[in-house]
């Protein structure tokens, strides 16, 4: 059992390639405290998305355990890891993701309703988030007819529709130019306080990770302080 909200233990992720097998994470461990917000900064390539759909409950690694709210979630079913995953966990990627045919509104309700909720539900729900990112005059938009900044708010509010206690974000704002990124990263950031989640953010943008709690870097696979071997 763990008092962390999210904790990896001793992970070990390898892929199979067609020369040697390729070990990307390798006794990787870490915690995450209740309410604690975590940066990850790593090179390109040294295992940031991996760790983060391993984390995520997306991809299963070969030896090592993953544990949500101390939930050891290795031998679980994929039926039970999906519905960690939709109830306790939040995502947001480099690039939104969001459903090109559905409305902002629709795309932050469409998880509510996934979860459950009835369609007035979902809406209620939906509207408050887009209006707490501050896109309510956008809501009936496609995500075509919003910038980049909007559309990543929209993937915020996405995120937490289900109230996760867990954040999970691969490069949020990397797409985005740097005042734009500032302004995402601020709200992402005071919507996590906020709720009193844990947040696992990878970022190549150091001074954004600073604003977090600490900040962690992968080294051979595994997870180190990122002030004792910045990268
Ligand atoms: N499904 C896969 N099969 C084989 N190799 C993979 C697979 N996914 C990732 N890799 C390799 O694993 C290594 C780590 O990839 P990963 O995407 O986790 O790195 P990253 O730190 O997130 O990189 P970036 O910052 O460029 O997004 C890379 O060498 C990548 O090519």
């Amino acid at each position: 059992m763990s008092e962390a909200m999210l904790a990896l233990r001793d992970v070990r992720r390898v892929y199979e390639t067609a020369s040697d097998p390729l070990v990307v994470l390798d006794g990787a461990s870490v915690e995450l405290g209740r309410g604690e917000a975590v940066g990850l900064v790593a090179p390109s390539g040294t295992g940031k998305s991996t760790l983060l759909h391993v984390a995520g409950l997306l991809e299963r690694p070969q030896s090592g355990d993953v544990f949500v709210d101390g939930k050891a979630c290795g031998r679980l079913g994929d039926a039970e890891r999906t519905a960690i995953r939709r109830n306790g966990i939040g995502f947001v990627y480099q690039f939104h993701h969001l459903l090109p045919e559905f409305s902002a509104l629709e795309n932050v309700m469409l998880p509510c309703m996934i979860a459950g909720l009835s369609r007035k539900e979902a809406s209620k729900r939906a509207g408050d988030l887009l209006e707490r990112v501050g896109l309510t005059p956008r809501a009936t938009h496609r995500p075509a007819k919003l910038s980049g900044g909007e559309q990543q708010r929209v993937a915020v509010a996405r995120a937490l529709a289900n109230g996760p206690a867990v954040l999970l974000a691969d490069e949020p704002t990397g797409n985005l130019d740097p005042g734009t990124s500032d302004h995402v990263f601020d709200l992402l950031l005071s919507m996590v306080r906020e709720r009193g989640m844990s947040a696992l953010i990878a970022t190549h943008n150091v001074g954004l990770a600073r604003r977090l709690d600490r900040v962690v870097t992968l080294q051979d696979g595994k997870l180190v302080s990122y002030e004792d071997n910045p990268t």
